[in-house]
């Protein structure tokens, strides 16, 4: 493992109108994957919302958010040290590839050149880098999304989803490869997903939130 972050959620307990929707108390070690299933309309997807520091004005929130023992609770989402990746690889449109992937990087840092280079070889797209993202197939724009979230050097990760709009193969190989990744670089991560075999792959822990 590259690093070892630690991600701590305290007695967390959103709730809608006065009706508690979600609570949680639990802890994700470096490079483990905490998943999290669900009916539809459990609050998977506020609880990320939550999370990432982009929860509705609707609901209301206690507990306590801790990054490598920091309380991040207050913080606004761009400073919360958090990645975030989706079922759409949204890459900027009018960002080349090598332009996404340097997106996020953090500005100190020697040779981002070389270090998009090498990832994108990481990644099986070296000499992808000039390319407009509109003309990757979805299986490479998904290692794009994933190689963006790792370059930005987050502290955790939240996954809503991420494998559900690609096609069987594909899902397998960006199962394991985003796992790996997740793992070599001691990234605790929340998984969100319908799917038991996501689940199962991922390897860790699993929470059922109730309707
Ligand atoms: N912005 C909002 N304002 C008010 N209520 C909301 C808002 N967003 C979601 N809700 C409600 O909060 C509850 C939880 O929604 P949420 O999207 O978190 O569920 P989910 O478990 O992610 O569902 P799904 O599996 O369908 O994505 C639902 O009853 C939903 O209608």
């Amino acid at each position: 493992m590259n690093a070892t972050h630690r991600l701590q959620l305290r007695d967390i307990c959103i709730s809608l109108e006065g009706q508690t929707l979600v609570e949680l108390d639990a802890e994700i070690g470096p490079g483990e994957v905490l998943t999290v299933m669900g009916p539809s309309g459990s609050g998977k997807s506020t609880l990320l919302a939550y999370l990432a520091g982009f929860l509705a004005p609707a609901f209301q929130a206690r507990g306590r958010v801790l990054l490598d023992g920091r309380d991040i609770s207050g913080l606004p989402a761009e400073r919360r040290g958090i990645g975030l990746l989706f079922q759409d690889p949204l890459l900027f449109p009018h960002l080349s590839v090598a332009g996404n992937l340097r997106f996020g990087m953090p500005r100190a840092g020697a040779n981002k050149t070389a270090r998009v280079e090498q990832a994108l070889g990481n990644i099986g797209l070296a000499g992808f880098g000039a390319r407009d993202p509109a003309t990757l197939s979805g299986g490479q724009k998904a290692r794009v999304a994933l190689m963006r979230l790792l370059l930005s050097a987050p502290c955790a990760v939240l996954l809503d989803e991420p494998f559900s709009k690609l096609d069987t193969h594909l899902r397998h190989e960006m199962r394991r490869l985003v796992f790996d990744r997740l793992h070599e670089a001691g990234l605790p991560s929340l998984l969100v997903t319908h799917d038991r075999e996501d689940a199962e792959e991922a390897g860790g822990r699993v929470i059922e939130l109730a309707h």
